[in-house]
């Protein structure tokens, strides 16, 4: 999976952490169907925790916004987020008895906070690029795990989430994202940009988060 041309080169700099990310044992546990109930629930929770931080990410992104093209991105992100994939989660977590409320008051596990408050102050120390580097590693990593997952011919206990994330629709919004990151890039730094001097830090931004989605997994396999 490329997802654009920027997507690419910031996982190749995150090295050997992008592999601990995709290839992680809670992934494995989800295709092969030995992840223990009680671990995915339990991600699920915190997952809707992060997700609430995900959508103020990408109402933060509009703010930093230099086209309407961006802003438009920004905002049905926001809106999706918000309007279905929390729906999702509340739903899934609805039939294990899990209430909405019961999602609502749960406790941050610092892997939660971790992992929100970087992306959210990448936002707000920096612009949109960092955002964006900050955000990717989630969209085009469930997508690349999505992918990978469905044509391995998967366990069924868990198909719908891989199905999610490996499918036609999820692919798409993936190379969505890859072409405003690629278009953004080029807008504030031109066709040169791996020598622009904030491309390392964009690069930094991309690898902490990624070892961030690690400690998230790490997370997940401790309920
Ligand atoms: C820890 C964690 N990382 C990534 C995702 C994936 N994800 C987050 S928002 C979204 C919709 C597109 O913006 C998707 C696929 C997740 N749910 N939880």
């Amino acid at each position: 999976m490329t997802y654009g041309s920027t997507f690419p080169v910031w996982r190749a700099a995150a090295g050997d952490h992008w592999h601990a990310y995709t290839h992680h044992a809670f992934v494995e546990g989800l295709r092969d169907g030995t992840l223990p109930r009680e671990s995915f629930l339990h991600y699920l929770v915190q997952d809707y925790l992060y997700l609430v931080h995900f959508a103020r990410a990408w109402a933060l992104a509009m703010t930093k916004a230099e086209t309407l093209e961006e802003m438009r991105h920004c905002a049905a992100t926001t809106q999706a987020l918000i309007d279905d994939e929390l729906r999702l989660h509340t739903r899934i977590c609805a039939e294990a008895g899990i209430s909405e409320s019961t999602l609502q008051s749960a406790e941050e596990r610092p892997a939660t906070l971790a992992y929100t408050r970087y992306v959210l102050d990448a936002g707000h120390a920096g612009g949109f690029l960092d955002l964006m580097a900050a955000l990717a590693p989630c969209v085009m990593g469930y997508g690349e795990i999505g992918a990978r997952l469905l044509a391995s011919d998967p366990a069924p206990d868990y198909a719908d989430w891989i199905e999610t994330y490996g499918g036609g629709d999820y692919q798409v919004l993936c190379s969505r994202v890859g072409t405003l990151i690629d278009e953004a890039v080029r807008l504030r730094l031109g066709e040169g940009a791996e020598a622009s001097p904030s491309w390392p830090r964009l690069c930094q931004r991309f690898t902490t988060a990624t070892r961030l989605e690690v400690g998230f997994w790490d997370m997940g396999l401790d309920p």
